[in-house]
This record gives C-alpha cells, sequence and structure tokens, in this order.
C-alpha cells in the first residue's frame, strides 16, 4: 500500500515514535511524505520514504495529487489542533480529497494505532480492487 505521513511540528516526534514502534509493518508499504516530517522519519527509522516538499511549500498538494490520481491508499496526519499553521488552505484541501476519494484518513496517534493494525491485518485490500 502506499502511505503518506504528515505531521505539525509540535506533532512530530509523535510519529517519530509511531514509526519506530511500527518499522516492522510499515517497511513492507510504499512510504511518502512530506518534506520535514519524511526526513525526522528516515533518520530515526532507517526506513525508505519519498519525500515532497516541506508542508507549507506544496508537500500537502503534492500529496493531495497523488490522492487525485489514485496513487494513495492511506494518509496518516498528525495534525495540531492548537496552532495556527500559514497553510490551512492547502491542509484543508488534502483532506477534502481524502473524502472525495474515499480515501482513509488518520488524524491523531489514537486513529493511526488502529489503522495500522487494521493494515497489517489485510483490511486494506478492497484498495486493490
Ligand atoms: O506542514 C505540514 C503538513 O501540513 C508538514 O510539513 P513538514 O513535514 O515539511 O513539516
Amino acid at each position: 500500500m502506499k502511505i503518506a505521513l504528515i505531521a505539525h511540528d509540535k506533532k512530530k516526534q509523535d510519529i517519530v515514535n509511531f514509526t519506530i514502534a511500527y518499522t516492522e509493518i510499515l517497511k513492507h508499504h510504499t512510504l511518502l511524505a512530506t518534506g520535514t516530517t519524511g526526513k525526522k522519519i528516515s533518520d530515526a527509522t532507517g526506513l525508505e520514504i519519498h519525500r515532497f516538499q516541506s508542508g507549507p511549500l506544496g508537500g500537502d498538494q503534492q500529496i493531495g495529487a497523488r490522492i487525485a490520481d489514485n496513487e494513495m491508499d492511506l494518509v496518516i496526519f498528525f495534525r495540531d489542533p492548537l496552532t495556527a499553521q500559514p497553510h490551512e488552505p492547502d491542509i484543508s484541501a488534502l483532506m477534502r480529497l481524502c473524502d472525495v476519494y474515499q480515501i482513509p484518513l488518520v488524524t491523531n496517534l489514537g486513529g493511526a494505532e488502529v489503522m495500522i493494525r487494521a493494515l497489517d491485518a489485510g483490511f486494506f485490500d478492497w484498495r486493490k480492487l
């Protein structure tokens, strides 16, 4: 599966910890990320990650484009709900496209914990249809 990994600055340590914990599952998938998030994850885990631009510089939109092209199966996006983001329209657009194309989206650690187990259990096989 093609999985997007994104985290706002105050959530980056959370996504690093999450990917360390689930490296054994994630290494079997194609991983893509916004720039800074991807660098932190690959430095911490050694996972191979395709990195787009940083979020504020267009990375969210690049991931949105992949969704529109049916080239993304899951979006794990650790959002910071307590800090205003200069690129909020890009973030909204990315989440909107997940809804347009029925792409599973989780926006916090709790959702990600459930989704990664579902992924490992084969619950994403419908995406191959
Ligand atoms: O801002 C982001 C998502 O909206 C994340 O971008 P970075 O991973 O480049 O920090």
